[in-house]
């Protein structure tokens, strides 16, 4: 009765271009088997918003990637918000969302600011010819979030490559975490220490979730693990998350011109190139009872895997939904997922996007690609390794 697919969604082929997939698992139902790693995937809006919805039944204790916590070693300790529910989920998440929410910001929006316009004026003393992943995505967040964070300056060349094995591991152990396995381990041990208290500088979001626990809000164990969700979560996908952006404004360069006519409306732009590429494409829930969805029931114990990048793109929801449009409003997709375990530090990602792309459509009259963007493929993320791109003087 349910629908099968024989596709892997974490091969090369589907990593490289998914959308034929994507529009295949929406047309064949709500609710379709895969074989290949014996899951139930999630492909249409609906569902994955009711999924993501219903943490008493579809949770996230035992794992948000493919490996069942219950059966099987986590490859690290569990995170205490994303792979915990209810009651445990409760008092790290009400610390981190004070941490990080929209005021706390306000604290570091005029100085991450100024460093969007210094970055933007190197880029065009440079030319403006410019691979924006390495000149731009991968740099301003790393500019501006280690030193929120409060960590040293030495060894944070390792925030990339964590964050990359960390997002490959939610999916299958395939090539590309055996690729990471090798460096995975000292890797690790830095993250570890840096979350150490007397590793963090006065003020930064650390501190204060070091501060948190001195109030008894948290207790002093959970501390670090915490400040260890922030090293994880915090840096891949802001960097994937302004790739996505850059890439959709070079390729649709009416939308960039008319970013640059309304400013205002670039806050907007960033939400709707995270609805258009979904920065994050999957991951997963388990079943924790029998569970009706989609008109079938899913059996207790079995792991759902969510698409967002389909939910993202899906015709019941958006009108024409492979279009780029900033005329359009994004809100509702579900690209920071959706309920209780929606992004803690999407205010940070939208203040980082918010700030670079103020400082490029000041400074910048068009931007354009000059070469063949290269993805680089990671179970979890969308990403690119290279954007070739010309930056405009305005
Ligand atoms: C474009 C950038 C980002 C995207 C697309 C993104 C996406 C997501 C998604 C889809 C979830 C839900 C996971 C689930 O439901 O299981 C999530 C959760 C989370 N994100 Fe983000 N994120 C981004 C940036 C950040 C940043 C910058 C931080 C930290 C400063 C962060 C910290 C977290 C944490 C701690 C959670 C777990 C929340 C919980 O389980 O209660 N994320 N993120
Ligand atoms: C899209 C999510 C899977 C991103 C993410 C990763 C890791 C953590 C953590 O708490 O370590 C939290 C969120």
């Amino acid at each position: 009765d349910v629908p099968q697919l024989d596709d892997d969604p974490f091969g090369p082929q589907l990593l490289e271009d998914p959308h034929d997939f994507h529009a295949r698992l929406r047309d064949s139902g709500p609710v379709v088997h895969l074989p290949k790693y014996d899951v139930y995937a999630l492909g249409r809006y609906a569902e994955v918003r009711a999924a993501l919805s219903d943490w008493q039944r579809f949770i996230s204790s035992a794992g948000v990637g493919l490996t069942n916590f219950r059966t099987e070693t986590p490859w690290r300790p569990p995170s205490l918000l994303l792979e915990a529910d209810p009651p445990h989920h409760d008092a790290p998440r009400a610390v981190l969302t004070n941490v990080l929410s929209m005021r706390a910001l306000r604290r570091l929006r005029e100085q991450w600011f100024a460093d969007a316009e210094v970055l933007a004026d190197e880029v065009l003393q440079r030319g403006g010819e410019i691979d924006a992943v390495s000149e731009l995505a991968e740099v301003f967040p790393l500019r501006v979030f280690p030193d929120a964070v409060g960590l040293q300056k030495e060894g944070r060349e390792n925030l990339l490559p964590y964050g990359s094995f960390a997002f490959n591991a939610f999916g299958p152990r395939n090539a590309l975490v055996e690729a990471g396995e090798a460096t995975i381990g000292a890797v690790s041990a830095w993250i570890g220490e840096q979350c150490a208290r007397d590793r963090l500088a006065e003020g930064g979001f650390g501190a204060q979730i070091w501060a948190a626990a001195d109030r008894g809000d948290i207790t002093h164990e959970q501390a670090p693990l915490m400040v260890r969700s922030l090293l994880t979560a915090g840096v891949d996908t802001t960097v994937n998350g302004i790739s996505a952006v850059l890439y959709s404004l070079a390729s649709h360069p009416e939308q960039y011109e008319l970013l640059r006519e309304h400013p205002a409306l670039i806050r907007v732009a960033f939400d709707e190139a995270v609805r258009f590429e979904s920065p994050v494409q999957t991951f997963f829930r388990l079943a924790d009872d029998d569970v009706p969805i989609g008109g079938t029931v899913i059996e207790a114990g079995s792991k759902i895997l969510m698409f967002l990048g389909s939910a993202n793109r899906d015709p019941q929801r958006w009108d024409d939904p492979d279009r780029f449009d900033l005329r359009r409003d994004p809100s509702g997709h579900v690209g920071f997922g959706f309920g209780l375990h929606q992004c803690a530090g999407q205010h940070v990602a939208r203040l980082e996007a918010e700030a670079l792309l103020t400082a490029l459509v000041q400074r910048v009259r068009r931007i354009e690609l000059t070469g063949t963007p290269r993805r680089k493929h990671n179970n979890t993320l969308r990403a690119w390794d290279s954007l070739p791109m010309r930056f405009l003087p305005a």
